[in-house]
């Protein structure tokens, strides 16, 4: 049975009660002592609400690179440190050289590699005057589909065998882990075949973004100290002498016919990292070598997890605040790893890679890329914990998407709503930005601010002007919240 207490039972309100023989004057000074601890309190009320305001306002800028896997995130964070940390820009430039060479290397042995898959499926065929001469070519027969491979071919693959050693070589001293596959920065279209068994080799991440670049420099000081180890420079001057033998016939295979007929045949596209640095092997398989900052933004290392970068802004419209950059593994598999980064989050900078419309996921090959940014971006945009998050979309890749319409591959035969638009950039990027822009307002918990940029983060001159005006928004947002506290 529960026990009934009227109020003037409690003890405290009894304690707190005005004395029952309170004279007038008495009761007068009690009220304006009431009245003067009432305002002491208010006053360290304010007090409290803005300093916690300043905190928040001091506190760094919590920002997530969002999007899925090769969508951009780690070239735009790239954009914000070449922008920003010049110092460890420089000091990290020439870990990058090692990345640059693998992603190189990479290119040609899985060129090699597709060589070796296409002879041994029986689509090749020896031509019979392959073994004349090493300048004689190669030809395709369409009535068969058949390849004649020449003596050439065979002769290069011999002559590049030492790139498989260099890519091992370069894998141990970035610290590579194993296991993982190659088809990220090798993207075949719907309907091709999926990829074989050597095309699906070895994933191109490293844990931590500092581990592998402290690993490199490691290496020296550890060799010189156990005296029998190749010492560092020692180790990049023979990968560097290696690609420089190499570099006349890596350039051989790569621009022969027979091979681009293949890839093209193959559904294999390597316009983005592999393509750029073979479209330069003059260069970067020279023995001074070093890459510009071009190079550094355009090389690719997979993300694995979720990675903390601090950037204190010395200029630009952030400058004098310091601001916590996450940038994520985008791969379906490594999602699950942002929830704990959500709290808290001031921005996101979402990245959809909007050439990406005919393509599919390296990870499950069903899956179209562009319906799986959408569907991400439903998910971000309809998390509670991100109601407050103001969002920044990122729709990247216009280049290639350019390209790719000039080429004359039709947005609408994949994308059915898109209907009888023209088929170009401008028609092409209007319609993308208000299919998100849709999404956010369908889904979002309340109405949010909301910015899109159409970008090629590659080009780090159009991305620092964005970047700028990101950078300028996403601080308002931050000190306005701070203030509404
Ligand atoms: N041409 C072109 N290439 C781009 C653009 N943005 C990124 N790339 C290339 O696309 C590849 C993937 O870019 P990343 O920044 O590594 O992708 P990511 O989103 O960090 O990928 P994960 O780490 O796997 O989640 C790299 O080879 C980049 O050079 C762009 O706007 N245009
Ligand atoms: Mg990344």
């Amino acid at each position: 049975m529960g026990v009934k207490r009227s109020v003037d039972e409690d003890p405290l309100s009894r304690l707190l009660a005005p004395p029952p023989n309170e004279t007038a004057e008495e009761r007068e000074t009690r009220l304006q002592l009431e009245a003067e601890a009432r305002q002491i309190s208010d006053r360290i009320d304010e007090q409290l609400k803005a300093e916690r305001a300043a905190l928040k306002k001091n506190r760094p800028v919590k920002v997530l690179l969002l999007g899925q896997s090769e969508s951009g995130k780690s070239t735009t964070l790239k954009n914000f440190q070449l922008a920003y940390c010049q110092d460890e820009w420089e000091a990290e430039r020439t870990s990058w050289c090692m990345v640059i060479q693998l992603n190189l290397v990479r290119g040609i042995n899985f060129i090699l590699d597709m060589l070796s898959e296409e002879i041994a499926g029986g689509s090749y065929t020896a031509a019979p005057d392959s073994d004349v001469s090493d300048d004689d070519e190669a030809r395709f027969s369409p009535s068969t589909g058949n390849v004649h491979l020449s003596g050439k071919h065979r002769l290069l693959k011999l002559r590049l065998a030492p790139l498989r050693t260099v890519q091992r070589d370069l894998e141990l001293r970035i610290g590579i882990q194993a296991g993982a596959d190659l088809s990220d920065t090798m993207i075949s279209p719907p309907g091709s075949p999926t990829m074989g068994p050597t095309q699906r080799k070895h994933e191109f991440f490293v844990r931590s973004s500092t581990s592998w670049k402290q690993a490199h420099n490691r290496t020296s000081s550890e060799g010189a100290m156990l005296g029998g180890r190749r010492s560092k420079e020692i180790q990049m001057r023979e990968t560097a002498d290696i690609l420089a033998g190499c570099a006349d016939d890596m350039k051989a295979i790569w621009e022969d016919a027979t091979v681009r007929e293949m890839l093209l045949r193959k559904g294999v596209r390597m316009e983005t990292t592999p393509g750029f640095f073979l479209n330069d092997i003059d260069r970067i398989a020279s023995r001074d070598y070093e890459p510009s900052d071009n190079d550094v933004v355009r090389a690719r290392l997979r993300t694995l997890g979720v990675q903390e970068h601090k950037i204190k802004f010395t200029k630009g419209p952030a400058a004098g605040s310091e601001w916590c950059i996450y940038d994520v593994g985008g791969s379906r598999t490594q999602r699950i790893a942002w929830y704990p980064y959500f709290d808290d989050c001031d921005a996101i900078i979402f990245l959809a890679p909007i050439s990406c419309f005919d393509e599919r996921l390296a990870e499950d090959r069903r899956i179209n890329r562009l319906e799986d940014s959408f569907m991400l971006w439903k998910a971000v945009a309809s998390s509670k914990l991100l109601a407050k998050t103001s969002i920044v979309l990122f729709l990247n890749k216009c280049d290639l998407l350019e390209q790719k319409l000039l080429n004359g591959v039709r947005i609408r035969d994949y994308v059915h709503s898109y209907g009888d638009r023209p088929n170009d950039i401008e028609h092409a990027t209007k319609y993308f930005a208000q299919h998100f822009r849709d999404i956010l307002r369908k889904n979002s918990p309340e109405p949010r601010p909301f910015r899109v940029h159409t970008t090629s983060v590659v080009d780090t001159k159009a991305t620092a002007a964005t970047l700028s005006v990101v950078e300028e928004g996403i601080l308002r947002d931050h000190l306005q919240r701070a203030d509404l506290l």
